[in-house]
């Protein structure tokens, strides 16, 4: 047939979202009707059609003629083959033609497009000689563009006998990304050195693209973080083997060396849609030719789509006084914390849920916050997984990256997911209060939806794609400092706060608990190795300093390494018997020093009580004055908070006490506030009324008892407020001497969490307001502040006096 001498009317098939070159080859997915057509003319004789692209809007249920572009080709059929449920007509694209006019034919029982169509010949204003060397400098661009993608060898191979402009043209046009107006565009072109010309611009913009995108993969995979990159190499590393043991007679003893992905896809009993997204990819999968660079993506993206748990896991009934037991048998004390979870289950058992409200667990380090959230596990006969969000700044870790990434994964939800197999596991999101909000987006905004109940029966993944139920997971987060919390993440969360162990309960967990695992991961047995109660406790004392028992359990370590290599040399009696005088030589010098209570103070030197993650401290406030112009200097690596409360103490005073020191001239005097242990941080409201104690007692040069130590957080007005951390800081008074502690009213509660042989140990006094600080710490009775007023107004007139700066 030759096309030159064509005028006459033959069927139209509409390309979607693409368009056909001539000199090229083509596989078009037609509709049913379409096929069934093609295939009646097919067998009266008929060998070709008109290609013609639908424009945008294009719906091929309704066909609407003015909707299809109105140049196109002529091609000739190859075959027409139906798999999978859709119909390919596979063809050879020939030459350019334009329509003349079109209809639609009602006489066929589906209605089909007809065109008059004309050749539309190319204008060659191009000599052979440029011709030629027109098409090598594209094909060199080509060779540049596919060096940067694996095993596009074999398809880049075939350039080579291509020898014309529209031959290549066609050829490489289905592989450039640029709009079917673009496309059509360049089609329609009459002249072929513009055409030329154009294609070339094309295919260039399109190298740089891709150069940028490789740059930018690049420097996203500097920066995934070590965990990201190695599940990464790993999935790798799985495909190699797998490809490996494909061609590996001895793992494909009947020779059947893909997986079989369609029945993985029946068996997995996803949802209907997502069921026909694999099915989709599978068929994609399969008309990949060999050595294309997608086989593993789409491979990897139906590996998980199998392996994720979709149908819901049938659950068991909660027994709640096993649970309470196996909690029990996690984990040691915390008797509050555990009777809450139980709670919790219980209102769970009772409401039929699955999912419950997110439990929070914030507490020290090493407090166990994750075993706890493992016992919950147990507790509830579930799957048990856990991640770690710590220094997670990307929200493509929590929602994974488009599968267009080179590299692309799941995030960790959707990876966490597939490791728990099951649809309903507990889920511990360890260390939510690390999240780090950059750049890339904001994770939290992504755990947020994670979290909600609301919506995260449809989470996004961005790898995945397809929406994915996440509600019936039981979510238990963990974090140290509830403070470092985004307010709409910790909102959707029941908060429980464990707080630091004291001495005795180290002991118990080390004894009970800790050694267990100690031994069994030094395989010693029981009877080979004893740490006597002495020893036990020098080491909470002297070689630790947390509030946890991490570090306790790092110790005992070290000292069943030294226990074993005795029991393997044969050198010790068994059991190896660890005491007090044995342990410096086992390890080393003790660490910690807690500074103790002082003996004598000086006016202007108070002790107070500090709350770290590692437990409590007790710190030492120290005050002077020196001639000066009516300054406040702070000094000791105080934060923003307490160098308000140090300002606020100032005021306080000036306006309760300057009057009664008509002498004492505040604007020639600079004020200097240290608080020693100056290489460390310090932060926090609650040292505002030892601060106030402080310069009340340099000011009026009375001396405070420094076996007597404060807390509290004071106001503008003179309140005493209260504060946390009061165990830890109760614990750490007692190891350092102290006798006597000041606490705000508001606290007396949190006494009843303090173990009865510490709290017999010292006396406690609950404050309201300054003037009962001041009588308990100096013996003194202020005036009360509305006797007060009057006396300060008329010793500080509004324009009065230089104020101290900060
Ligand atoms: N009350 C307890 N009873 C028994 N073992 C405990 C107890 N508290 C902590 N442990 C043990 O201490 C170790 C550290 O606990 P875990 O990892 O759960 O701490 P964590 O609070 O999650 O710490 P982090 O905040 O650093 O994640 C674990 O081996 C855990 O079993």
């Amino acid at each position: 047939m030759n096309s030159d001498s064509l005028n006459k009317e033959m069927m139209v098939i509409p390309i979607t979202q693409t368009v056909l070159f001539p000199e090229s080859n083509a596989q078009i997915r037609v509709s049913h009707d379409l096929a069934r057509q093609l295939k009646q003319r097919i067998e009266k004789g008929e060998t070709m059609a008109v290609a013609l692209s639908a424009k945008e809007g294009f719906d091929a249920d309704h066909v609407d003629t003015d909707n299809l572009f109105s140049m196109g080709t002529l091609i000739f059929f190859d075959s027409l083959i139906s798999r999978r449920g859709h119909d390919i007509l596979y063809a050879k694209v020939h030459s350019r033609v334009a329509v003349e006019s079109v209809r639609t034919d009602h006489r066929t029982t589906e209605d089909a497009i007809i065109a008059r169509v004309v050749p539309a010949k190319e204008h060659i204003d191009i000599d052979p000689g440029d011709q030629d060397r027109m098409l090598a400098y594209i094909k060199e661009i080509a060779y540049e563009i596919s060096a940067h993608f694996k095993g596009s060898e074999s398809y880049i191979k075939d350039i080579e006998k291509i020898n014309s402009i529209q031959g290549i043209l066609g050829y490489l046009m289905p592989n450039i990304p640029v709009s079917v107006k673009e496309k059509q565009h360049l089609l329609e072109m009459d002249s072929l050195k513009q055409k030329g010309i154009a294609f070339m611009d094309m295919l260039l913009q399109h190298k740089e693209s891709i150069t940028l995108q490789i740059e930018m993969a690049q420097k996203f995979s500097d920066q995934a973080n070590k965990n990201y990159r190695k599940a990464f190499l790993k999935e790798q590393l799985k495909n190699i083997q797998e490809e490996l043991n494909e061609d590996d007679p001895d793992h494909n003893p009947e020779g059947k060396g893909k997986k079989d992905y369609a029945h993985l896809i029946k068996a997995a009993n996803m949802p209907e849609d997502v069921e026909q997204t694999a099915l989709d990819e599978l068929e994609k999968l399969n008309e990949q030719g060999q050595g294309s660079h997608e086989i593993n993506i789409i491979k990897n993206y139906l590996d998980l789509l199998v392996a994720l748990p979709w149908a819901a896991t049938e659950e068991t009934d909660i027994d709640i006084k096993d649970a309470s037991g196996l909690l029990d048998a996690h984990h040691y004390g915390q008797e509050k914390i555990k009777e809450r979870i139980i709670q919790h289950l219980s209102v769970m058992k009772l409401k039929k849920e699955k999912q419950g409200s997110i439990l929070l667990l914030v507490g020290p380090p090493g407090t166990g916050k994750t075993s706890l959230g493992k016992g919950i596990a147990e507790a509830l006969q579930r799957e048990y997984v856990r991640i770690s969000l710590g220094g997670v700044r990307d929200e493509a870790e929590i929602r994974g990256h488009r599968r267009t990434y080179v590299g692309a994964l799941p995030g960790r939800i959707i990876q966490g997911m597939k490791k728990a197999g099951k649809k309903n596991p507990v889920f511990v999101l360890d260390e939510v209060d690390k999240l780090v909000s950059a750049f890339h987006g904001d994770p939290s905004s992504a755990l947020l939806e994670v979290l909600d109940p609301e919506q995260n029966n449809t989470f996004s993944d961005h790898y995945l794609e397809v929406p994915y139920d996440l509600s019936d997971v039981f979510f238990v987060a963990t974090a140290n400092d509830k403070s470092s919390i985004p307010a709409p993440l910790l909102d959707r969360m029941e908060v429980i706060e464990l707080s630091g162990y004291t001495a005795d309960e180290k002991f118990h967990i080390g004894k009970d608990f800790l050694m267990k695992l100690v031994l069994e991961a030094h395989g010693i047995e029981t009877h080979q190795l004893e740490i006597d109660d002495n020893a036990f406790r020098t080491i909470i004392d002297k070689y630790t300093l947390e509030a946890g028992v991490r570090a306790l359990r790092g110790q005992l370590a070290k000292v069943a390494r030294v226990a074993s290599q005795r029991i393997v040399s044969g050198d010790t009696e068994l059991p190896f018997q660890v005491s007090c005088d044995m342990l410096e030589d086992i390890l080393g010098r003790p660490v910690i020093r807690h500074d103790m209570a002082q003996e004598k103070n000086q006016p202007g030197v108070v002790t107070g009580l500090a709350w770290t993650p590692m437990g409590g401290e007790i710190l030492f406030i120290e005050a002077t004055h020196m001639p000066g112009t009516g300054k406040l200097t702070l000094t000791g690596r105080l934060g923003d908070v307490m160098k308000e409360s140090a300002a606020i103490s100032l005021s306080l005073f000036r306006s309760r006490l300057a009057f009664t020191l008509p002498d004492f001239e505040f604007d020639k005097k600079d004020l200097h506030i240290h608080i020693p242990a100056g290489s460390l941080p310090k932060d926090g409201p609650s040292a505002g009324a030892a601060m106030f104690a402080a310069i009340t007692s340099l000011i009026m040069g009375r001396k405070i008892d420094p076996k007597l130590a404060m807390t509290g957080e004071i106001t503008l007005r003179g309140h005493v407020l209260p504060v946390g951390g009061i165990k830890e800081k109760v614990l750490a008074a007692r190891r350092a001497g102290i006798r006597k502690i000041l606490l705000p009213r508001e606290n007396e509660k949190d006494l009843k969490d303090i173990p009865d042989n510490v709290k017999e140990e010292l006396e406690f006094k609950t404050i309201d307001t300054v003037e009962d600080l001041i009588k308990e710490t100096l013996g003194l009775e202020l005036p009360k502040p509305e006797a007060l007023m009057l006396g300060t107004l008329k010793l500080f007139p509004a324009s009065g006096g230089t104020f101290f700066r900060i």
